[in-house]
């Protein structure tokens, strides 16, 4: 079952989550994805609207927590505060010590809707305002937009936000989702495997690339200079950040998208500034690294989607935080299918020399 999560032929760029590709799956709202990926099937309308119901319910947290984040530091990345609330907020859960399959799915169910809460309020706090509270009228992604701003997002920032929850929700045995199993192969809570998966996403050669990139942007901070910027970064041996993947050796699926969508948030807000520098750094990257050294070094899931954060008005500090967001259904999905193998995971340490 567990091959069957995703499936990624890196040689093709093909994703394909419990066999349905991506560019099928972004059409869909992200609850029907995230119903996808955790019960097997795509959901029925009767089935859908009860699972959107049952999230849209649970989205409110409470004022514990509310109080807590209060007192996070503001000054760093938001994944701090996010690992420490999703785990203080566990002990509040009624099924914390329910590893039963229906305890499991209502803890899967409050963690998949409370995250994007946790980081709207994070955010709102942190700017010196009020927390939000959520909207059950909204979808996954117009709602976090609304929590962040406090004002309804246009249909265009919605669709983009909700498909940026889609592309980012799984990927088959990456660094976050392998912590995420580990830590339900020993039986542990689903609150303890997701606070694992967000602990490892925040570095920056997994999730903690996004925001990286949009420094990156910033630091550019003109079309003319990226061409520049890049080759001074190769010359020292250093990384381009949102560029490259253990699996795929061509374009990255999630990566095409994201940059058409980034293409027409640009054209929306009549601000291309930021997506030209974006292509300008993808152009020299694909000369320098591809063209001329034959390395397979395309843009990732974390290029684009930076570019398209910008323009959401997103801060850096938020980026591997909203990753989270998306990526939640994908980790409780390979928990979930790890409960049922009741097999710890224990790789030998020789194994480690083939990682
Ligand atoms: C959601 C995600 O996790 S997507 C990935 C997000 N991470 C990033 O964007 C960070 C930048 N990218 C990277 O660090 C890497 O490409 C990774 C971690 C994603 C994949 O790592 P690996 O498969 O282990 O590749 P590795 O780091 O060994 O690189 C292989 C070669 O390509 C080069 N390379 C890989 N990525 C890059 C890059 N972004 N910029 C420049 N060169 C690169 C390496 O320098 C190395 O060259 P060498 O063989 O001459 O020494
Ligand atoms: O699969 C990986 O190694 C990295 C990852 O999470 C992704 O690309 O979404």
């Amino acid at each position: 079952m567990s091959k069957n999560i995703s499936f990624i032929d890196g040689l093709e760029g093909i994703l394909k989550y419990r066999e349905i590709d991506i560019n099928q799956l972004v059409e869909l709202p992200y609850d029907a994805v995230s119903y996808l990926l955790i019960m097997g099937e795509l959901p029925g309308d009767q089935e859908l609207a009860d699972y959107s119901a049952r999230l849209r319910g649970e989205r409110e947290i409470n004022r514990e927590a509310i109080d807590v984040i209060r007192m996070c530091n503001f000054n760093i990345d938001s994944m701090e505060a996010l690992r420490t609330i999703v785990s203080f907020i566990s002990q509040f859960d009624p099924d914390i010590n329910d590893n039963s399959p229906e305890g499991n799915m209502r803890k899967a169910i409050r963690l998949i809707a409370k995250i994007p809460t946790i980081v709207a309020a994070y955010h709102r706090i942190a700017n010196g305002k009020e927390p939000v509270p959520p909207d059950p009228s909204l979808s996954h992604g117009a709602n976090f937009l609304y929590m962040i701003r406090g004002s309804k997002p246009s249909d265009l920032e919605a669709e983009v936000m909700e498909k940026d929850f889609i592309l980012s929700a799984e990927h088959e045995l990456n660094a976050s989702t392998f912590s995420s199993r580990v830590t339900a192969s020993t039986l542990s809570d689903l609150y303890s495997a997701v606070v694992s998966g967000l602990c490892t996403l925040k570095g920056p050669l997994h999730g903690g690339a996004r925001a990286e990139v949009m420094a990156m942007i910033d630091e550019i901070s003109s079309p003319e200079d990226a061409e520049k910027y890049v080759l001074e970064k190769l010359a020292k041996k250093e990384k381009i950040m949102g560029f490259g993947h253990r699996v795929y050796k061509t374009y990255d699926p999630r990566g095409v998208v994201f940059k058409q969508l980034s293409r027409q948030l640009a054209e929306a807000k009549g601000n291309m500034y930021w997506y030209e520098i974006a292509e300008a750094t993808e152009r020299t990257v694909i000369r320098e690294l591809v063209e001329k050294k034959g390395k397979p070094i395309y843009p990732n899931v974390d290029f684009y989607s930076g570019v398209i954060y910008k323009y959401l008005d997103i801060p850096p500090k938020l980026a591997t935080s909203i990753f989270a967001i998306g990526r939640v259904s994908g980790w409780i999905a390979h928990c979930f299918d790890q409960y049922e193998k009741k097999k710890i995971i224990r790789p030998r340490a020789f194994m480690l020399d083939e990682c």
